[in-house]
């Protein structure tokens, strides 16, 4: 059992949503938390027993995966586009909705009826593979970090498969949705050997599940 726990915490959007959920469950960063000029990467807790780590949401899938961080908060998508065997994602947290989609030129440049190989830009190769072999289409995809909607009308790729919220994005450069892959939720994650030796990892994960229960229930 490791003395003090690490839980891990994508640094972006999700953690205005994340940190009041995090606090009805008992996860509180003490104050230089919020400094925005504060570049340390591990910040501590009101708890003496628990820091925070602050990592990229992929990252926080990867950390506690392999057991160096016990637990953390990451969208769906993330989870889905890993599989890790050793990460659990018991509770899903309600914050953080998007979907992942398929977007193309709204001119239908890329229209290619009956094509059995496509270009895809994303940052999600694998979910953007399984989505197309399930319609018997073989995916070659172009992996990018952000910003895939300028893609197609660069002649990267075809199409993306790219999150979508509100649609400005897409919008905004041309593109329309033309399937949906997935929907996502924020879920608290944790290594399944923590949660198996270390009995605060699973009082954590019922308090987590509690507070989601009642705001269900509200
Ligand atoms: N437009 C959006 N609206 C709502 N949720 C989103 C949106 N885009 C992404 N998300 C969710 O937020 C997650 C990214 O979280 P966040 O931005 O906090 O992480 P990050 O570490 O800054 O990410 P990155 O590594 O891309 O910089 C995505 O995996 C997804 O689940
Ligand atoms: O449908 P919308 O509300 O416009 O949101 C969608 C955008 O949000 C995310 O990007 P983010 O802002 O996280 O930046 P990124 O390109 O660095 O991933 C996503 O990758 C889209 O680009």
């Amino acid at each position: 059992m490791n003395e003090c726990l690490t839980f891990a915490v994508p640094k972006g959007r999700i953690l205005d949503e994340a940190l009041p959920v995090m606090a009805r469950a008992g996860v509180v960063p003490e104050d230089d938390f919020h400094d925005k000029a504060n570049r340390s990467l591990t910040f501590a807790t009101t708890r003496d027993d628990m820091k925070l780590i602050r990592v990229r949401a992929f990252d926080v899938a990867t950390f506690v995966a392999h057991g160096a961080a016990q637990m953390g908060i990451v969208g769906s998508d993330v989870i889905e586009e890993f599989d890790y065997a050793d990460l659990y994602a018991p509770v899903d947290l309600d914050i953080g909705h998007c979907h992942l989609s398929v977007a193309e030129p709204n001119d239908g440049a890329a229209r290619v009826d009956g094509a059995s190989h496509l270009r895809v830009a994303t940052k999600y190769p694998n979910l953007t593979r399984r989505h197309f072999e399930r319609q018997g289409i073989q995916a070659e995809c172009v992996k990018l970090n952000g910003a895939m909607e300028i893609a197609p009308a660069l002649g990267l790729a075809g199409r993306i498969v790219d999150l979508v919220s509100t649609g400005t994005t897409l919008r905004e450069n041309g593109l329309v949705e033309t399937g949906r892959i997935l929907d996502i939720s924020a879920r608290l994650i944790v290594n399944r050997k923590a949660l198996k030796t270390d009995p605060r990892v699973a009082a954590l994960v019922e308090a987590f599940r509690a507070d989601a229960a009642e705001r269900e229930a509200a």
